[in-house]
């Protein structure tokens, strides 16, 4: 708690630096990190080939940042869960199941956004 901290500048700063950290071992550390950023740079990529429009692009974008914001928790969830109980708990299954049904909740959002936007137009194009 920082109740009565005074506003720092340099510590907002240090919040950056500590975020930026969490990104990094994300998609370095976590194998799930590098899928989803490996999938990420080819939806990206299709999206400028298809010329989405902007709309269009605020679903995609919206879609894979719900994918990697659940992921992350999802890994931060599992990081905690290891730390508290190495051994099985049936407690740490169901804190565990749970946050990885966020992520598959995501994900079957960004696979529907996915199908909506890309399938009619690369019918048009195989068509
Ligand atoms: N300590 C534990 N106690 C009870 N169940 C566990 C425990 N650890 C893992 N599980 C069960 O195994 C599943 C997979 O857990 P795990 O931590 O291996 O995640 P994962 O999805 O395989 O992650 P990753 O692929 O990043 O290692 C959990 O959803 C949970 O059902």
């Amino acid at each position: 708690m920082q109740e009565n901290r005074k506003f720092s500048f340099v510590n907002r700063l240090k919040s950056f630096k500590h975020a930026f950290n969490g990104l990094r071992l994300f998609f370095v550390n976590e194998h799930n990190g590098r899928v989803h950023l490996f999938a990420a740079v080819i939806v990206i990529g299709l999206s400028f080939y298809l010329e989405l429009s902007s709309h269009e692009w605020i679903a995609i974008l919206f879609a894979i940042s719900a994918v990697i914001v659940t992921e992350i928790i999802n890994s931060s969830i599992e990081q905690l869960a290891d730390m508290v109980s190495p051994g099985f708990h049936p407690k740490i299954k169901i804190v565990k199941d749970l946050a990885a049904a966020a992520v598959l909740f995501a994900a079957f959002l960004a696979v529907a956004i996915g199908l909506i936007i890309f399938l009619p137009k690369l019918f048009r194009i195989i068509g």
